[in-house]
């Protein structure tokens, strides 16, 4: 096992009962903002009871925050915080809302152009309003987790920077509320969560078997309730488990002490940038490329994700991966998802763009991944792979 340091202070409420808690966690004295996104938490009543749970706080409201939240509409909210002297932020909605809520806390304490936030990746954050985050969309983890993504529209550049100081205070995880979710967002979900999973454990092996045994337990989980939970919105210990598998798939415990990728994120970040594609149908895409083109780097832990995850015991190790990596295809179809950028109209044009995006983004010498051998060559066969 590597040398790691974790910390998460995120407190967290689990349950049917967990909002209706959540007052005895916000100072008395506190002048909130409550953040929203594009409308679904009016409707469908969710922002009504966090206002009664909230009754008798000086309470502000902030919505309108989109899919990938733009640093452009973000500002709007820097600005009233500013202006209602804000000491308390709640986010509620996806992890685009949660995202965007934890730049306006970094950004509301922060002395200079708050671009430069995403530009150095968070490393100059010095303080930040305290967030509760209420996750309506089981998914990114960002509810118990240091990172935010942030997309500045008029330059199609999508950045992500990280903070201990922007980790929720609070994080107020109730299934019910996700019941509401389309289809399409439970499927994107449950997709976005297992990546996250495997872009910590398809690396190579350091003899780490309790993060082995997390993450096996995180993929064997989403895999047992992905259909029950589409089929059945309103089943609550599915969701239960589907929303307790997306927060701990990425609050940074599973990764503690072991390698891990985040290639396939970089890349796909590039193509919601550009083509807008919703973040989990990028990983469809990419990820399957990527464990395809860096098969022999990855061989061991392929292995045995294909014998864990997959029980496939029979055939050499080469058809035994490459069985695994079919069947994470077939799972990604089978929840909706397409694996190819073929199927979103994307052809060789859209490679070079994307190559050109990276380059922007990473310089152009750059070397992503565990091994840092995702140089431009690679990145480029990974997405003629994913064409
Ligand atoms: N911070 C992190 O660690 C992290 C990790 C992965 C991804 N991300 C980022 O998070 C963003 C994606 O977040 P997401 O996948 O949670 O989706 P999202 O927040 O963009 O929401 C997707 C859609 O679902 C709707 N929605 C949310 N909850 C609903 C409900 N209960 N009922 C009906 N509709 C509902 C929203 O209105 C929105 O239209 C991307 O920008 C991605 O890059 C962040």
């Amino acid at each position: 096992m590597m040398d790691f340091s974790f910390f998460n202070p995120t407190r967290v409420l689990f349950g049917r009962t967990a909002l209706s808690q959540m007052a005895t966690f916000v100072p008395k004295d506190a002048r909130i903002l409550v953040l929203y996104g594009s409308g679904s938490v009016v409707r469908n009543g969710t922002l009504k009871r966090i206002q009664t749970v909230l009754d008798g706080y000086d309470v502000h409201e902030f919505g309108g925050i989109e899919p990938n939240p733009s640093f452009e509409k973000l500002m709007g909210a820097v600005k009233l915080v500013r202006k209602k002297n804000i000491s308390f932020l709640v986010a509620v909605g996806g992890g685009s809302v949660i995202d965007g809520a934890k730049f306006v806390a970094a950004a509301a304490h922060y002395d200079g152009d708050p671009w430069e936030i995403l530009q150095t990746r968070g490393n100059r954050i010095q303080s930040a309003l305290p967030l509760a985050a209420i996750p309506t969309l089981p998914a990114t983890g960002s509810e118990m987790n240091g990172t935010s993504v942030i997309t500045r529209t008029e330059l199609s550049a999508k950045r992500v920077f990280k903070s201990e100081h922007v980790f929720p205070v609070l994080a107020v995880l109730d299934p019910t509320l996700t019941f509401t979710l389309p289809p399409r967002q439970v499927a994107n979900g449950i997709v976005d969560a297992f990546v996250h999973v495997l872009e910590q454990y398809l690396t190579y092996p350091v003899d780490g078997p309790v993060q082995d045994r997390f993450a096996e337990g995180l993929l064997r989980v989403l895999l047992d309730i992905a259909d029950v939970t589409l089929a059945e919105p309103e089943n609550y210990e599915a969701r239960a488990s589907l929303m307790w598998a997306a927060t701990l798939a990425l609050n940074g415990l599973i990764g503690a002490g072991v390698p891990q990728d985040w290639s396939s994120h970089l890349i796909g970040h590039e193509l919601t940038a550009l083509y807008g594609l919703d973040h989990a149908r990028t990983l469809a895409v990419i990820l399957p490329a990527m464990l395809s083109v860096r098969k022999s780097e990855k061989h061991a832990k392929l292995l045995q994700y294909a014998e864990r995850i997959w029980n496939i015991h029979t055939g050499s190790e080469n058809e035994r991966i490459d069985t695994a990596l079919d069947n994470t295809r077939a799972f990604f179809h089978r929840l909706g998802l397409e694996t190819s950028l073929s199927n979103y109209g994307l052809d060789e044009s859209a490679v070079e763009a994307l190559l050109a995006s990276l380059r922007e983004t990473h310089g152009n010498d750059y070397a992503l991944g565990e091994n840092r051998t995702v140089s431009p060559e690679l990145a480029r066969a990974v997405l003629e792979a994913s064409l």
